[in-house]
């Protein structure tokens, strides 16, 4: 079947309306320190020699003094001694005037896209949610940056996730690819430590150069924690707050000085963080807030082992007395069961269907065998070129299986004039960086890629998404297409489909049509004739409701604390559900 004039219109129209989108990151780094802090007051580093910013300074740490500056401080913020040192502005708006920020409101974005999502909590008490930023009170400083961003109102996932965490709740959260994640736990932990600015609380002296983050935030790819970084960087910036980020394949030392310097939020990666902990450079005794990021991914079978060691192994205080939340797009029940080990009396909140992509994607299969791929990539790669859409506003990202496919794809893009770069797990993180703002950029509008950029990644401009093989797992398919979408924005994924793919049918047709997609009737007879086989059972369930995996009747751990009550507002019906879950490793993570 073609589709190629009706494709390239939709990429023409998708990338016409991300011409507002998002704003590029920015790297810079804290400046380096030039007095010696007072010793009889304890200022973190970070804080010290600060201009004074437009904000009501910080109350002062009234903690005792340290005898060792390098060790982690007592409070995130103190108003002492703030000449010098001058705090990048991540938003690079230097003129720093409300004007500068409240002329443009977030206009790509289309609220009513999200208006009639059901939303469905359960668990013990839910808080109530919000319809507005201003009903939430998340300090001036932090209110001030929200601005910045343009953020104008909350997106449902916000409504719903921060009132809960300001109550103090643990939370598994789950909603669809692009709404606004980041954003919901970064708020409450960033409210949550401008509001320990000036109680005294002493972060313990263990080794001389140990640091104590108050919160931790973990995700599954550099890139991702980069990103959440730069993303916290900007809520934080003149709260006083501190974000470091940590991430393997990048040198430690410049790691570790940054650690130094202080930090209040520590991003990471888990392998990173287990060599930290193992150096003692970094203790979690402190840590009152836990973020898991893309949680279902972070307690599969790949990382879970790193997740016990770092969250059950280390020092890091018990659930209930730390406050954890995570986060995905995707929660298959399995994942469920494991992830409340870590979780203390939680809400469970379901944006969407579990599981679920977004409408805002318009999603095409087409079926061609492995020897015609390449051709049919070109084909719509020729498409979308004769419709203009080539270029800065219409990035394309394919996904393949494999690191050398990858590599062999990418080569054969370049050799016929398109160009384009890669990202996997045999590549430099020099070169994965380099490769991402190249993309970012639309110098190389055309990324080939592997799962490692599946997750998370907000790149402004993706138009397409092709999966050029499809991946074995649904939940990956369902992260890979929402990296266009997104923010309320319309995008267009095309798969490619054939025998090799027979085991995907099922859910795979199940999920268009739950999107409001069109479904081939031959990948319907391929539905017909396959059925659900492990992974590719669908995360939650077919029907909305039902998915926090404590209403499950099956479910039995000799204990009724683990659900009770629930609130649906979304207003949709009982259970469905596919139960089972099989996790698995892609072979292109890292
Ligand atoms: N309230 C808001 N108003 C406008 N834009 C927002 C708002 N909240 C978040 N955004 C923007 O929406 C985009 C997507 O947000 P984010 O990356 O947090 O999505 P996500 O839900 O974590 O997606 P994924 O599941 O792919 O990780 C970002 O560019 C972010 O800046």
């Amino acid at each position: 079947m073609s589709t190629r004039t009706s494709w390239a219109d939709l990429a023409a129209n998708s990338a016409a309306e991300n011409t507002t989108a998002g704003s590029s990151a920015n790297n810079a780094s804290v400046g380096t320190t030039s007095a010696a802090p007072a010793r009889s007051t304890y200022v973190p580093p970070h804080l010290r020699n600060r201009v004074p910013s437009s904000d009501p300074p910080a109350p002062a740490y009234s903690g005792p003094a340290s005898s060792n500056d390098r060790q982690g401080y007592g409070g995130p913020a103190s108003s002492n001694d703030r000449q010098g040192e001058r705090e990048v502005n991540p938003f690079g708006d230097d003129d720093d005037t409300e004007q500068a920020f409240s002329e443009q409101e977030n206009t790509g974005i289309n609220f009513d896209a999200y208006e009639d999502i059901p939303v469905e909590t359960s668990g013990e008490n839910v808080p109530p949610p919000v319809n507005t930023f201003a009903e939430i009170d998340l300090g001036e400083a932090l209110n001030q940056n929200i601005r910045r961003c343009k953020y104008v109102k909350p997106t449902p996932v916000q409504r719903h996730a921060i009132p809960i965490s300001l109550a103090g709740r643990d939370l598994m959260a789950c909603a669809q690819t692009g709404s606004g994640k980041t954003a919901a736990f970064c708020f409450p932990i960033i409210s949550g430590i401008m509001k320990m600015q000036g109680q005294s609380a002493q972060r313990p002296l263990r080794g001389a150069r140990t640091v104590y983050p108050l919160a931790l935030i973990l995700s599954p790819t550099r890139e991702l924690s980069m990103q959440i970084h730069e993303e916290a960087r900007k809520f934080s910036y003149q709260t006083g707050v501190k974000v470091v980020v940590a991430y393997g394949g990048a040198p430690l030392n410049q790691q570790l000085r940054e650690l130094e310097r202080g930090v209040d939020i520590l991003v990471a990666t888990p392998g990173r963080l287990v060599d930290l902990l193992e150096r003692a450079r970094v203790s979690l005794q402190m840590v009152k807030y836990l973020a898991l990021d893309e949680a279902d991914r972070m307690l599969d079978m790949g990382f879970e082992p790193q997740i016990r060691k770092i969250v059950e192994q280390n020092d890091m205080p018990l659930p209930g007395a730390r406050q954890t939340m995570l986060f995905s797009a995707t929660f298959p029940k399995e994942i469920q069961r494991l992830a409340s080990d870590f979780l203390f009396n939680y809400i469970f909140l379901a944006v969407g269907r579990v599981g679920s992509s977004t409408d805002l994607i318009v999603q095409r299969v087409e079926f061609v065998h492995e020897s015609d791929k390449r051709s049919h990539l070109m084909d719509l790669l020729h498409a979308q070129r004769a419709n203009g859409v080539q270029g800065k506003q219409a990035l394309t990202l394919v996904f393949v299986e494999t690191k050398k496919g990858a590599d062999s794809l990418e080569h054969w893009l370049y050799v016929n004039g398109f160009p384009s770069t890669s990202i996997h797990g045999d590549r430099t993180q020099q070169e994965r960086e380099q490769a991402l703002r190249s993309f970012r950029s639309g110098n190389t509008p055309i990324l080939v890629a592997t799962d490692v950029a599946a997750r998370g990644l907000d790149i402004p401009h993706v138009a397409h998404v092709v999966n050029f093989d499809l991946p074995n797992d649904i939940d990956d398919y369902v992260h890979r297409i929402g990296r266009t979408g997104r923010a309320g924005k319309t995008g267009l994924a095309t798969a490619f489909f054939n025998e090799g793919n027979a085991s995907l049918a099922r859910s795979l047709a199940d999920l268009m049509q739950e999107s409001n997609q069109e479904v081939p009737a031959w990948l319907s007879r391929y539905a017909v004739r396959s059925s659900y086989g492990g992974r590719n059972r669908r995360s939650g369930g077919g029907r909305f409701g039902g998915r926090d995996f404590r209403r499950d009747s099956s479910f039995s751990r000799g204990s009724s604390d683990y659900y009770s009550g629930a609130n649906s507002s979304g207003g949709y019906g009982a259970s469905g559900g596919y139960g089972g879950y099989g996790s698995g490793m892609t072979s292109a993570w890292d």
